[in-house]
């Protein structure tokens, strides 16, 4: 469980958030909203460990994750604006190269994934030759072969199509079914009418 107790954050003098509490157990689906400098992508970060909070905690199954690193990162797929893709490495490669980081090997998930996310036939282009949302593609393949619990998803929709939402939706939906949980943002429409997204609003 992911527990954030109490932050507070304030960037150039702002508070952007105050005393916020929430909790995300296995199958929850949450979405951060709020208008463009509210504080999503600075909250995520926080809760990722990649910022600092001016108060308040964040725990992963009651422990400090400060304390608890292994268990956390062991357990979080984090994926932000600057995706980590390598230019110069094709869609293969940077998928492979994730996994290597990752977990075992296993090279029929990677051609599968890439599939899944539309790129098959285009493995084996360099990424500097792919066009933007294909790019962000090659990153969101890892959520087929990612092993962790948690998905820290910031505006993991950009650059993608109708049809890339839906079978993101699907997959999102797939892994809360299965034990997972989902936090993410999107300025896009996504989950419309599902009761199972729950929202939690910044910037009001
Ligand atoms: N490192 C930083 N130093 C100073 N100010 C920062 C820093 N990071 C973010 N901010 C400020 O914090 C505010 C929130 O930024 P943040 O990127 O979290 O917003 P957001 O809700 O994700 O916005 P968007 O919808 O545009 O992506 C902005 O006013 C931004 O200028």
């Amino acid at each position: 469980m992911l527990e954030v107790r109490e932050l507070s954050c304030v960037r150039d003098e702002r508070v952007l958030f105050e005393d916020l509490s929430f909790t995300l157990s296995s199958g929850d689906l949450v979405q951060i909203e709020g208008p463009n400098g509210a504080g999503k992508t600075t909250l995520l970060r926080i809760i990722a460990g990649l910022g600092l909070a001016e108060s308040g905690n964040v725990l992963w199954d009651g422990e400090l994750v400060s304390k608890a690193r292994e268990e956390f990162y062991g357990n979080l797929l984090f994926l932000g604006h600057s995706t980590g893709v390598k230019r110069e490495m094709t869609a293969f490669e940077n998928l492979a190269f994730y996994q290597r980081m990752h977990g075992e090997a296993d090279e029929d998930s990677l051609w599968e994934a890439l599939a899944r996310v539309g790129l098959a036939g285009r493995e084996d282009v360099p990424a500097a030759q792919l066009s933007a949302g294909q790019n962000r593609r090659v990153a969101l393949a890892r959520l087929w072969i990612s092993q962790s619990k948690l998905w820290i998803l910031d505006e993991p929709l950009t650059a993608i199509d109708k049809q890339g939402v839906k079978v993101l939706e699907n997959l999102f939906q797939h892994h809360v079914n299965h034990g997972g949980m989902v936090l993410f943002t999107t300025h896009q429409d996504m989950f419309e009418g599902n009761s199972k997204l729950r929202r939690i609003r910044l910037g009001v």
